[in-house]
């Protein structure tokens, strides 16, 4: 089982790191375009398996796909992440020439893999590679929806003063402040949620939600890593165990929600295959109206980067 992570700086090198010591792969691949960098952090990841007790090996590249050959899955996380004052969307113009040309290399090696994109704007990235290795939706899976409803599930268990792990979410929609937190798809125990936290503390967090990615940017000056790291090493997980997990993925819509080739965080069934199905839950209008604002404001931003291609 060979996995290989583009991009060993933060989020990546703590993909590597969640991969190896929960022996999810045996063969884990760290490549960077810093010489010398990946090769470091795998070293480093490797010392921790005799303390850690595990045996899974990552090894370190610099920008040598062969090295990559054959890997399974294969998670991009290389490009600039974003600093105070910056939306994700200001990112588009530097990552999108790295995810594309990674994505190139990447099938060039290992034409069966699936294609896990973590780079930022993450919608539309996750487009961008679809673009750049022409494989089929299911293929190429953007991870944003693991990392939002978790951070909806932390806020919840401070507030409710309960475990996480007791708590099931469902968000919908863009990797951006036009997410859909769904609270009436949300159970704490199996009890709904509005039974448990008033309205007013459930929109605060919903709120603390949208925005808990620039929370973390404001605090540290550069964006998060071990939720997002954790989050891309879950989606591993879920694919090369075949475990047919629920989790909220970006992915090309075709018809679902009744919207046509965009890309947005929906439920689906993740094993071998990718994506193996899109769930459509009902929504009530209200819901709908919020997942159309969030297609809308992605959908731009995919403009951006068919303007950029045809002025390229
Ligand atoms: N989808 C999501 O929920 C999240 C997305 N992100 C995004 O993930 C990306 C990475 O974030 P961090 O790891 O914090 O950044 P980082 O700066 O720590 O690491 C990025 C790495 O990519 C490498 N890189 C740049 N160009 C490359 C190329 N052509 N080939 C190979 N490697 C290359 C850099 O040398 C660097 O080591 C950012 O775009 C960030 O916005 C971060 C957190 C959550
Ligand atoms: O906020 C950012 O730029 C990184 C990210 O996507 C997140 O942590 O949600």
């Amino acid at each position: 089982m060979k996995v290989t992570v583009v991009g060993a700086g933060n989020v990546g090198a703590t993909c590597a790191d969640v991969l190896a010591y929960r022996e999810i792969a045996n063969e884990i691949v760290l490549l960077d375009i810093k010489e010398g960098f990946a090769e470091g952090k795998a070293l480093d990841i490797w010392q921790k398996a005799p303390i850690n007790v595990y045996d899974s090996k990552t090894v370190g590249v610099t920008n040598d796909y062969s090295r990559t050959a054959g890997s399974e899955v294969v998670v991009i996380t290389s490009g600039l992440p974003r600093k105070p004052g910056m939306t994700r969307d200001d990112l588009i113009s530097t990552n999108a020439s790295i995810v594309q040309s990674v994505t190139e290399n990447v099938v060039k090696y290992s034409p069966n893999a699936i294609i896990i994109v973590v780079s930022n704007p993450l919608d539309v990235m996750t487009y961008c590679a679809h673009l750049a290795s022409k494989l089929p939706r299911n293929k190429v899976i953007g991870m944003a929806g693991i990392l939002d409803t978790a951070r909806y599930r932390a806020f919840l268990a401070d507030e409710i003063g309960c475990s996480p792990k007791e708590i099931q979410g469902m968000l919908l929609g863009g990797h951006g402040d036009t997410m859909v937190p769904l609270p009436r798809y949300t159970t704490v125990g199996g009890i709904p949620v509005t039974e448990l936290v008033a309205k007013d503390k459930l929109d605060a967090i919903i709120e603390r939600t949208k925005n808990g990615g620039g929370e973390l940017v404001k605090l540290m000056g550069t964006s998060a890593w071990y939720a997002p790291g954790s989050a891309a090493a879950q989606m591993v997980e879920a694919i090369v165990k075949d475990q047919k997990r629920i989790l909220p993925v970006c992915i090309k819509l075709e018809g679902e929600y009744g919207i046509n080739d965009c890309y947005l965080g929906v439920p689906a069934v993740l094993g071998k295959n990718g994506i193996e199905k899109v769930i459509e839950l009902k929504l009530n209008s209200e819901e709908m109206e919020l997942l159309q604002t969030s297609r809308k404001h992605v959908k731009e931003v995919m403009n951006v980067l068919d303007n950029m291609a045809a002025k390229a």
